[in-house]
């Protein structure tokens, strides 16, 4: 590992009674990555965040943050988004703001100045004095974010950050989230949602049942996940007898899949298709999506399929 980790978890195990939550769970975060925490309900995702943000405590097994054991001081350097959303209705939006960023360690002064800047990214600015539950949904878990972001933590740890935003809000919440990443803020992001983990993470962690089943780089896991399957598009049509030697999927006019079985090769497919003329305008190879890949692991593999760490 040729970095500091911004959070590493060392053979981390929790269990609630006799329900083991969280079992034997390692792995390294690179400090300025957006790390896609994955898995079906009930995985351990919840109990593992929970101890990174030091609600809990491991049973077993450790956790570093930037190489330093877990202490009390780290959760000023810490953001959590929960997914409960925990603000207190009552409390005014500007006064509740300022009063989480004190508790972080943020001085009045630049607490207010920071909560006035964050909301007006937002267009919130005229709700400073509006109770919480003036505000909808969507505003108040963007003021939920500015709670989570306004002491400029290290790491910032979101669970299903854009749940419940319309489109123009969440991408506003994307674009701010990018933005803090570019700057050098690592980013842990739980969802349920692929297309987003494919959109923003670089790496993922993906439990199952307490356990750390499969981790590492996006494109490296879709890579290794590759099934021998090609896309083409053409001009004309495809030799007739075509589908005798090979599995052709999802035709159109123009195009078509092509899933190759474990004897054949790309070179073979390009080779019969130039044998019989076919005028190619596209021949690539597909790679699994990540729900591809998240629903075979998780459906089919076991815990012996655990891949190398990051
Ligand atoms: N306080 C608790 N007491 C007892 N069992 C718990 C407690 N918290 C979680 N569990 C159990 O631990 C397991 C892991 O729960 P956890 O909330 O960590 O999962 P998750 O991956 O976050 O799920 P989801 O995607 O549904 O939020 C579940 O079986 C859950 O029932």
């Amino acid at each position: 590992m040729s970095f500091v980790p911004i959070i590493e978890v060392k053979n981390v195990r929790k269990a609630y009674g006799e329900k083991v939550a969280v079992d034997d769970v390692s792995f390294a975060m690179p400090p300025d990555a957006i790390l896609g925490m994955l898995g079906p309900n009930g995985a351990g995702k919840t109990s593992l965040i929970r101890m990174i943000t030091t609600i809990t405590a491991p049973d077993a097994g450790q956790i570093f943050f930037h190489g330093e054991p877990l202490s009390g001081y780290h959760p000023t350097q810490i953001g959590y988004l929960p997914e409960e959303r925990g603000l207190y209705k009552k409390m005014y939006v500007g006064e509740q703001l300022v009063y989480l960023a004190r508790l972080k360690g943020i001085d009045q002064a630049t607490a207010e100045s920071r909560a006035k800047e964050w909301l007006a990214k937002f267009e919130l600015e005229n709700h400073w004095t509006k109770k919480v539950e003036e505000l909808s949904k969507g505003m108040q878990q963007q003021v939920q974010f500015i709670a989570t972001v306004l002491h400029d933590p290290k790491l910032l740890i979101l669970d299903e950050p854009f749940s419940g935003l319309d489109p123009v809000n969440a991408t506003r919440m994307r674009t701010e989230i990018l933005r803090l990443h570019h700057a050098g803020t690592g980013v842990i992001f739980s969802t349920h949602r692929m297309e987003q983990v494919e959109e923003l993470c670089e790496f993922i962690v993906l439990i199952n049942h307490g356990q750390n089943i499969l981790n590492g780089k996006v494109s490296e896991i879709r890579r290794r996940f590759q099934d021998n399957r090609f896309h083409l598009e053409f001009n004309g049509s495809l030799p007739a007898g075509m589908g005798d030697y090979f599995q052709l999927l999802n035709p159109t006019p123009s195009g078509v899949d092509v899933q190759l079985s474990a004897t054949q090769t790309g070179n073979d497919l390009l080779r019969y298709l130039l044998d019989h003329n076919v005028h190619l305008i596209t021949f690539r190879e597909l790679l699994p999506s990540l729900n591809e890949v998240f629903i075979k692991q998780v459906t089919k593999l076991g815990p012996e399929a655990a891949a190398p760490a990051v």
